[in-house]
């Protein structure tokens, strides 16, 4: 049996090689010559897998190791009868943290130090709008959740309009891309929207770049009074606006699930679908493949002050300024060499690990900062 799959898809050999003979191939380029031969097909997000690229093809499975799935034509898959399989919620806590830490970052550069004082609107609740919505709750900031969809179904309550959303401190978008349909996301935050921002705002976009009108929201931050933004999705990746990445607060290069574990787990849920497609029984887990972290333990003593702690613990893991720094970096690029630039920020991204790889030690701390480390996610050794 032939796999084709992105060479971007971490430890291909590790779950796949007593499956398959496994080819790897560009994940952007690839072409219908790549996949003629093949059995399977494992892509990410940047491959769009659709009829040009697999009419006259083999191909009888596919799988994406992404939350995302705007990149396929599903409907046309089903249509040849080509099973297919994505990775829902694979990332989503590698993406909470990222807005988390974006959080932070913010509060402390508005002169805050508490999560409390904060409303958060998070539009889209599924996976990860719901992890991020369970962390903010523990964190006591309020939370208001957007998600039209869910709104209408039978049982579910508590949802606000898109303007309530759109009203908070921060604001932070977590839907899937659509182009049609009573609920299509395509520009959901439009001319008027992002006019309607206030510039004691934050705006965080780490769903898809076309939820946000791009050259829309490029004419907002040019007027006076601007919201904040950070933006980790674009229009047109990986050719991204320099003009955009020049105006907003922090910019990166679509990494917000890139954490080790959500990567490793995006793999593992294709494996697993593979596995049930071909009648196989399951014998590997994510878990089994991921090393020891550089960082596996942090001590705290009662000097510490909560709010010192437990941002000294997250940007210990992860700091976006990091990936805002590299992405900017490459801005002054020509303009034809940028998305390639782009595409290597996420090809050989730095091994980042999640806060609950990391055991954090208290002595004498108080039962509050013990709270707001476990509501982070970290593993407490009291
Ligand atoms: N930046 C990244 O690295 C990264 C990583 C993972 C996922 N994503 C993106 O984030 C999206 C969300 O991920 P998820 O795991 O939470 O997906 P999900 O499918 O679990 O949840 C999406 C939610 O959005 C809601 N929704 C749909 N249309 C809406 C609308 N018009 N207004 C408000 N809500 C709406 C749905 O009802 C659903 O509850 C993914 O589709 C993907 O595009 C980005
Ligand atoms: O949808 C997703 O899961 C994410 O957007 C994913 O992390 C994107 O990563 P890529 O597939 O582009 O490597």
């Amino acid at each position: 049996m032939l796999i084709v799959a992105d060479e971007n898809i971490p430890l291909l050999d590790s779950f796949f090689d007593d499956i398959g003979e496994v080819r790897r191939v560009s994940g952007r380029g690839m072409s219908p010559e790549d996949v003629q031969d093949a059995d399977v097909l494992l892509v990410r997000s940047v491959t769009r897998v659709d009829r040009d690229l697999l009419e006259g093809s083999r191909v009888k499975f596919v799988g994406t190791a992404t939350i995302g799935t705007d990149h396929v034509d599903v409907p046309w898959l089903e249509s040849r009868g080509i099973a297919f399989c994505a990775a829902p919620g694979c990332n989503a806590n590698s993406v909470a943290e990222y807005v988390l830490s974006v959080v932070s970052l913010h509060i402390e550069k508005k002169g805050l130090k508490d999560w409390a004082d904060l409303s958060v609107g998070i539009v889209g609740a599924g996976n990860v709008g719901s992890e991020l919505a369970r962390k903010l709750d523990w964190l006591d900031c309020t939370v208001k959740l957007c998600d039209p969809p869910r709104a209408a179904l039978e049982g579910e309550e508590g949802f606000v309009s898109l303007d309530e959303a759109l009203a908070c401190d921060v604001i932070t978008l977590h839907t899937p891309l659509t182009r049609d349909g009573e609920h299509a996301t395509y520009h959901l935050l439009g001319a008027g929207r992002l006019q309607a921002l206030r510039a004691d705002q934050l705006l965080i976009n780490s769903g898809r770049g076309e939820v946000v009108d791009c050259r829309a929201l490029l004419d907002r931050l040019d007027e006076a009074n601007p919201p904040t933004v950070v933006l980790d999705v674009w229009e047109q990746e990986p050719r991204i606006s320099p003009e955009l990445v020049d105006r907003v607060w922090i910019a990166t290069p679509h990494i917000a699930g890139y954490s080790l574990e959500g990567k490793v787990q995006g793999t593992e849920m294709i494996y697993q679908g593979l596995c049930r497609f071909l009648g196989l029984p399951v014998r590997k887990k994510a878990g089994q493949f991921l090393p020891e972290p550089a960082l596996s333990k942090l001590s705290f003593t009662s000097a510490a002050s909560e709010w010192s702690a437990t941002t000294v613990a997250m940007r210990s893991c992860y700091d976006p300024r990091m990936d805002d720094s590299r992405l900017r970096l490459t801005m002054d690029r020509e303009a034809r060499e940028r998305g390639g630039a782009f595409d290597r920020l996420r090809r050989d991204y730095p091994v980042r690990r999640e806060f609950s790889s990391v055991k954090i030690q208290l002595k004498g701390t108080s039962k509050s900062l013990q709270d707001t480390f476990r509501a982070l996610g970290f593993k407490l050794k009291i």
